[in-house]
């Protein structure tokens, strides 16, 4: 896994309420504290700014935009997982898994 990917992951995991995270002074606690749906609302607000930050640098606005609301998205995605005691290099086996599979070949084969 990419070593900055893993160091978050285990911070993100120190933030957990069995874990001694505090919600006062740490913004991964104060988020799990206020439960699924308040992680689920992030993730979809972040998703949108994503997309408009796309939209706004087709217009001519900066992209460096784009990456900094995908690296919100990517954060935010990573909250939910610890939540779900996933961690980010199952993300990166699904997608090794899916290597050289072409999403028309995958698709289709689900129709049959
Ligand atoms: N990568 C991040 C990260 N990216 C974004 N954010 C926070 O996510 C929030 C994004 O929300 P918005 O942009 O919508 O801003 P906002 O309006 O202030 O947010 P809300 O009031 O809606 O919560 C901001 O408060 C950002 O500071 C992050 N907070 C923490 N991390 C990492 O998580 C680690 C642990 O953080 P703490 O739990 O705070 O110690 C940090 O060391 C970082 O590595």
């Amino acid at each position: 896994m990419s070593q900055t990917l893993g160091r978050l992951a285990a911070v993100i995991e120190s933030r957990k309420p069995e874990n001694g995270g505090d919600p006062a002074t740490s913004y991964v606690a104060r988020l799990m504290a206020k439960g699924d749906d308040a992680i689920l609302k992030k993730i979809g607000e972040e998703a949108t700014e994503l997309v408009m930050a796309a939209k706004d640098a087709r217009h001519g606005a900066g992209s460096e935009n784009v990456l900094y609301e995908c690296a919100d998205l990517w954060f935010h995605s990573m909250v939910l997982l610890a939540r779900f005691d996933l961690t980010p290099q199952q993300v990166l086996d699904e997608l090794a898994r899916r290597e050289g599979l072409s999403g028309i070949d995958e698709k289709a084969s689900r129709k049959e």
